[in-house]
């Protein structure tokens, strides 16, 4: 299977913002009032949906409990009867995500499995039991990501009158994802990492998605898209699930898709193989990198994304050292007391940086972008000349000279580096000494469970984002350890031929 198949990747949706205008209000489908049954769920204003997004962790009405293997069992007979062929796994309580595929039979490396048929495949083509409402989000051009995630509420709450009702029975009621920490919770437990600010920004981002759905079409139509079911809550759980689950299928052009049964595999970071549709067996597969014997559970690869990415989107934190795709996210800053500043950041500016930029640091290094930001970050005025090159070097485009080396302020970039990362390793510290007596003020056993899980999981990234920057630091102090003893070692030989000269 092609590298490329890296699946359960979700790029961060379209802003619906941008969506086009219906295309002709005229053409507008004569709508079949259809009535969803009544279901009780909370009603959001979109003025309260952003507090209400971080707020509140009410539950949908349909679903089930993250590890129930009762509603997996229905999934699984319904699965078989519908064309899914016989498989060699079955879905089991696992020790690595909650319920897993395990092994029923010997499976050798190289063997391809799953099969899923494209009739039992979600994709933005598939059918809709309400097909009005599926119409009239199709006249508004809303993209796969929103309309996926307002799909999957309708067939939802329409229970066993959906065909996918065995599907989103067995699915999580409250998917493990950051977008069901509360404010104060990402801001409590994930304070020093970069990550905190891309689940705000990804829940500003869903509420922004799920607020433009309401004003232009839900409120609408609100027959075919009631408030009690197309709400921020509900929105909130889809957006959870595509998040967690959507997989791209390179082979079938790319197309994003929730695949019931492949759904069930759980990832491992020592695993290359990804899910893609095979078009000469007309299935979704993938195939094995490893062998497999009964009761062992199976595993794919979600891509290679870092614990906080994978935090992000799962709600999982790898076990420390295992990740080798693991990285943390550097923020280098211009200082406000530079002479240059004003030069600086408009050179920033014209190739898209700004100010205060964050760069990838792995444990095997980091990126030259953030080497060439560095330089420009203490570069002195006599090096104006070079500020555009070097803004061009730190961005991301391809076409820039990338390599940049300014042997005469070497030193000084590598001391800027390392100055970020211990200032950001102080606030891992921090987070690390206060997180032992978090948790004192908890008033519920319920709410003890939910805290200890949290506090957990931001320990572990905790651990494993300040390990990459510990490795950091030592490789900074020991360049910068060379370049001085270089340095020194110059002078010496210097001052012997001055010597010598004298
Ligand atoms: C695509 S689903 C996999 C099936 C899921 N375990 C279930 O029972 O529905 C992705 C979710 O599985 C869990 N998961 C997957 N891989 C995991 C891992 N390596 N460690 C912990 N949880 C994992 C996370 O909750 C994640 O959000």
């Amino acid at each position: 299977m092609a590298k490329a198949s890296r699946v359960f990747q979700p790029t961060l949706f379209p802003t619906f913002s941008t969506l086009h205008k219906p295309r002709t209000l005229s053409n507008a489908p004569t709508i079949i009032h259809k009535k969803y049954p009544t279901i009780r769920c909370s009603v959001s204003t979109s003025d309260s949906a952003i507090r209400e997004a971080t707020s509140a962790t009410q539950k949908v009405p349909w679903g089930c409990d993250i590890d129930s293997l009762e509603n997996a069992a229905a999934l699984q007979k319904w699965l078989s009867d519908s064309g899914l062929p016989p498989q060699k796994m079955a879905i089991e309580k696992v020790e690595v995500g909650e319920r897993g595929l395990v092994a029923l039979k010997n499976i050798r490396k190289g063997e391809k499995l799953l099969f899923v048929p494209p009739p039992l495949v979600i994709t933005a083509d598939s059918e809709w039991s309400c097909p009005e409402a599926g119409e009239v989000l199709k006249q508004y051009s809303v993209p796969d990501w929103p309309f996926l995630a307002t799909y999957l509420i309708s067939e939802a709450s329409l229970n066993q009158s959906s065909r996918w009702s065995n599907y989103i029975s067995a699915l999580p009621r409250q998917p493990y994802s950051l977008l069901y920490w509360t404010r104060a919770e990402l801001d409590r437990y994930l304070e020093a990492s970069q990550i905190r600010k891309r689940a705000i920004e990804r829940i500003t981002n869903v509420v922004g998605t799920y607020n433009d759905l309401r004003l232009r079409i839900f409120s609408k139509n609100p027959d075919l898209f009631p408030e009690e079911i197309f709400n921020i809550e509900t929105f909130k759980w889809s957006f959870g699930i595509l998040f967690s689950r959507l997989v791209r299928l390179p082979s079938m052009d790319g197309r994003v898709a929730l695949v019931p049964w492949a759904d069930m595999l759980n990832h491992s970071c020592e695993v290359e193989t990804f899910l893609d549709y095979d078009k000469s067996t007309k299935g979704v597969v993938f195939t094995t990198d490893r062998q497999y014997q009964p009761g062992e559970q199976v595993f794919i690869s979600y891509g290679k994304k870092s614990n906080g990415e994978l935090l992000l989107s799962y709600g999982f934190v790898p076990r420390e050292g295992t990740n080798p795709n693991d990285s943390v996210e550097l923020s280098l800053s211009l200082k406000k007391s530079d002479k240059c500043y004003k030069e600086k950041v408009e050179a920033l500016q014209k190739h898209g940086l700004s100010i205060s930029q964050c760069f990838p640091l792995r444990i095997t290094g980091w990126p030259v972008e953030l080497m060439a930001y560095a330089y420009l970050a203490v570069s002195p005025p006599s090096m104006s000349r070079q500020f555009e090159e070097m803004a061009s070097a730190a961005s991301n485009k391809t076409t820039a000279k990338k390599d940049v080396r300014y042997p005469e302020i070497e030193e000084q970039a590598l001391q800027f580096i390392l100055d970020s990362c211990e200032s950001s390793i102080s606030k891992y510290n921090k987070f690390s000494q206060a997180s032992g007596s978090m948790d004192l003020d908890v008033t519920s056993p319920k709410q003890l469970n939910r805290r200890v899980f949290l506090k957990q999981l931001a320990v572990d990234l905790c651990n494993s984002e300040r390990r990459i920057l510990f490795r950091a630091q030592n490789v900074l102090r020991r360049r910068l350890r060379d370049i001085k003893s270089g340095e020194l070692r110059a002078l010496k030989i210097f001052n012997g031929f001055r010597n010598l000269f004298k």
